[in-house]
């Protein structure tokens, strides 16, 4: 790319004269129209927090607005957590009881679980901190790294099998019906006890005011019978007079609640998950299933499904307003979507979608999908950097085509 020579101090010159309030000069070479760049006077009570303070529940405003044409949609952020997932949440509970039960001289040698990445990651760190031994079972080379990093830095006895997580699930379950082992997955109720308090977390956030939608990812499906138990609670305890209608998103590669739900919930048949980006969630013989079902039912609830090329697409268009989430939040984000476009959710619906874990786990999805890497895959909302020679001229034209295509889009 020819280098544009005719920029010189001047254009720094107008940027800079416009920050202390003077108007600034057209910049360029004539090619954008000239631009008043005078600051407002602000008065710090206009200054509004984006992400009200360190809250974990957002008002996705941006988002909501711009791209769903919604006005009351918010995000529950579970990702913002020790051990960056919605897990921790049910974790502390049950290993804090597990300690208990060990301080009580039984017999328990260790704490068990299957994972597909979060799972382990919350055991491992709970029983570390506790000095308890944890033994996880993870389907090899089917869970993020950064995910498998978590386990192995804490201690945890990692099995890596040859198999899926179903195939895990199982081989758990025959192992502590054998050993005195504790299993921690999410059909131990402990777990879910801890998981119903983001359940309870919404409604305070909301003042004790019930939203319509509440959207949760869905794989083994412990989490949307946890959300069910919450606000159930609190309507037994006279706190709300309703509960909110749950949605289940579930990935269309590992979608046996999907089905379920399109059969009328006649006869449940689990499937063979196959791999999805959403790989939290890529489980075909989900443990929760009669929970869950009961959950749905009892919310007068819907499940949705994402192909892999909506979620990631979904995932992009978050990110672009500064969301930075999970696989499994564009699971549920896809979902949204799909039940805004259909009229199903309405656009002043107050609707929450519950986001799982961090987006850091899962960076590697992120880069394939910005790289234009994956098969079969427009990536469309691909945004990948720009190389450019390191000399003025050369940054000066690349930002300039940026600068000019913001523009139109503006
Ligand atoms: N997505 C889970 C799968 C295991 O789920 P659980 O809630 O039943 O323990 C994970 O992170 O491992």
């Amino acid at each position: 790319m020819q280098a544009l020579k005719e920029y010189d101090g001047n254009y720094w010159k107008s940027l800079f004269d416009s920050r202390i309030g003077r108007t600034a000069w057209p910049y360029g070479s004539g090619v954008w129209s000239k631009k008043e760049w005078v600051l407002p006077e602000i008065d710090s009570d206009d200054i509004v927090s984006l992400f009200e303070g360190n809250s974990n529940m957002f008002w996705a405003e941006r988002y909501g607005k711009h791209y769903l044409g919604m006005n009351d949609l918010w995000v529950k952020n579970c990702g913002i957590s020790h051990t960056g997932s919605f897990k921790d949440l049910g974790m502390t509970v049950l290993v804090s009881q597990v300690n208990r039960l060990c301080k009580m001289d039984s017999r328990i040698v260790g704490v068990a679980c299957a994972s597909t990445g979060d799972t382990s990651a919350a055991l491992s760190a709970y029983c570390a901190s506790a000095g308890i031994p944890s033994i996880v079972f993870l389907p090899a080379n089917k869970i993020s790294m950064a995910q498998l990093v978590q386990p192995i830095a804490n201690g945890a006895f990692v099995l890596s099998l040859d198999t899926d997580f179903d195939g895990c699930m199982q081989l758990v379950r025959e192992v502590t019906a054998e050993l005195p082992i504790y299993l921690a997955n999410s059909l131990n109720s402990l777990r879910l006890e801890g998981q119903k308090t983001a359940a309870i977390e919404i409604l305070q956030q909301f003042d004790w005011e019930v939203p319509d939608w509440v959207i949760v990812p869905g794989g083994n499906l412990g989490n949307i019978y946890a959300f069910y138990k919450g606000f159930h609670m609190c309507k037994e305890l006279g706190l709300v007079d309703r509960i909110p209608r749950l949605v289940c998103a579930q990935a269309a590669n590992a979608n046996p609640l999907y089905l379920h739900f399109k059969n009328g919930w006649e006869d449940f048949s689990p499937v063979k998950a196959k791999t999805t980006f959403a790989s939290a969630i890529q489980i075909g013989d989900p443990v929760s299933i009669d929970r869950a079902v009961y959950a749905l039912k009892n919310s007068n609830g819907i499940v949705e499904e994402a192909t892999e090329e909506e979620l990631m697409d979904a995932m992009a268009q978050a990110d672009s307003t500064g969301m930075f989430v999970c696989p499994h939040t564009g699971v549920a984000l896809t979902a949204l979507v799909k039940l805004r476009n259909s009229g199903v959710i309405r656009p002043t619906d107050r609707t929450v979608v519950v986001s799982t874990a961090h987006g850091l786990k899962f960076t590697q999805s992120k880069i394939d999908y910005h790289s234009k890497v994956i098969p079969d895959m427009a990536c469309s909302l691909a945004s990948p950097p720009v190389s450019v020679k390191a000399d003025f001229g050369s940054v000066m034209d690349v930002l300039k085509k940026y600068l000019e295509s913001k523009n139109s889009t503006q």
